[in-house]
C-alpha cells in the first residue's frame, strides 16, 4: 500500500485509463486500462514497442489530448473533465514538452526562440539561464541553421524549461540523434530533473536508457506491463549504446 508521504507527492494519479481512436470503420483501443502515479522530482522512462501507446498516454498527462475513459489527476486537478480553456492553461503553467523533432523557428537565434517563452510565461528563468542550463549560452546567438541536431534539440529543451515547468516529458528526445549527442541531450535532461527538481518522464525505443532512470514503465499493447525501480541509476555520460 502506499505511504501517506507517496500519496502528498503524488504529481499525477492515472486510473483506468482507456484510449481509442474512432476511424470510422475502424477502431483502435491504444490504451486498454493504465493505472499509474508518477511522483514529485522522479525521473522515469516509459519504454515500450511501436504503437504500445507511449505517446497517447505521454499526450493525455501534457494534457494534449483526453482519454476515452478513466481519470487522471495532475495533483489535485482533474484533466480529463477540465475545460479546453482549463486544459490550455495547465499546459501552459505546468508542462514543458519536448519531442523528437525541435521545432525552432527557422528565423530567430537561439535566445530569441526561448525568449517567447519567457515572454508569456507567468514565472519564467531569464533566457539565457535556461541556455545555461542546456550548456548552450554560447551559441545564444546562432540561428538553428547555425547549430546541429543534438544543438537544436538542447535549445528546444531550454525553450520547454524557460517557463519553469513543474514537469517536463519528452516523446523520443534522441531518436534522431547519434549516440554522442544523444548522451548531450539526455545530460541536459538529467541536470533539468536534478537541479530544478522537474518531474521527467522520457519516451524511448532505446532500453539502455532506462538505466539513467528513478524508474521504468513499459507499455506493452495498450496496457502497463511493468514497473521497475532502479535504485542505481546512473548518469547520462555513463551510457553507451
Ligand atoms: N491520432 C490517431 N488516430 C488514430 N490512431 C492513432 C492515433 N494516434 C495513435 N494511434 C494509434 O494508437 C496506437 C498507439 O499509438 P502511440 O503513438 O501512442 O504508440 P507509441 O508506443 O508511442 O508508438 P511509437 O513508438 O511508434 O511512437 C497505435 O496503434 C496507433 O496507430
Amino acid at each position: 500500500m502506499q505511504s501517506d508521504s507517496n500519496q502528498d507527492s503524488c504529481v499525477f494519479c492515472v486510473r483506468g485509463v482507456t484510449k481509442i481512436y474512432d476511424m470510422g470503420e475502424v477502431q483502435v483501443q491504444a490504451l486498454r486500462g493504465i493505472d499509474l502515479e508518477l511522483y514529485e522530482h522522479e525521473f522515469v522512462v516509459m519504454l515500450g514497442a511501436s504503437g504500445s501507446g507511449k505517446s497517447t498516454l505521454l499526450n493525455i498527462l501534457g494534457g494534449l489530448d483526453v482519454p476515452t475513459a478513466g481519470s487522471v489527476h495532475y495533483h489535485r486537478n482533474e484533466l480529463t473533465t477540465a475545460s479546453d480553456t482549463d486544459r490550455t492553461r495547465y499546459r501552459r503553467d505546468h508542462v514543458g514538452f519536448v519531442f523528437q523533432f525541435y521545432n525552432l523557428i527557422p528565423s530567430l537565434t537561439a535566445r530569441e526562440n526561448v525568449e517567447l517563452i519567457t515572454e508569456i510565461a507567468k514565472s519564467p528563468m531569464d533566457a539565457m539561464d535556461a541556455l545555461e542550463m542546456v550548456r548552450m549560452k554560447d551559441r545564444a546567438n546562432h540561428f538553428p541553421a547555425q547549430l546541429s541536431g543534438g544543438e537544436q534539440q538542447r535549445v528546444a529543451i531550454a525553450r520547454a524549461i524557460a517557463k519553469n515547468p513543474a514537469v517536463l516529458l519528452c516523446d523520443e528526445p534522441t531518436g534522431a540523434l547519434d549516440v554522442q549527442t544523444g548522451i548531450l541531450v539526455l545530460e541536459a535532461i538529467s541536470r533539468i530533473n536534478r537541479e530544478l527538481g522537474t518531474t521527467t518522464a522520457v519516451i524511448t525505443h532505446n532500453a539502455v536508457i532506462s538505466q539513467m532512470a528513478d524508474r521504468v514503465i513499459s507499455l506493452s499493447d495498450g496496457m502497463i506491463a511493468g514497473i521497475t525501480d532502479n535504485p542505481d541509476r546512473i548518469q547520462a555520460s555513463q551510457l553507451r549504446w
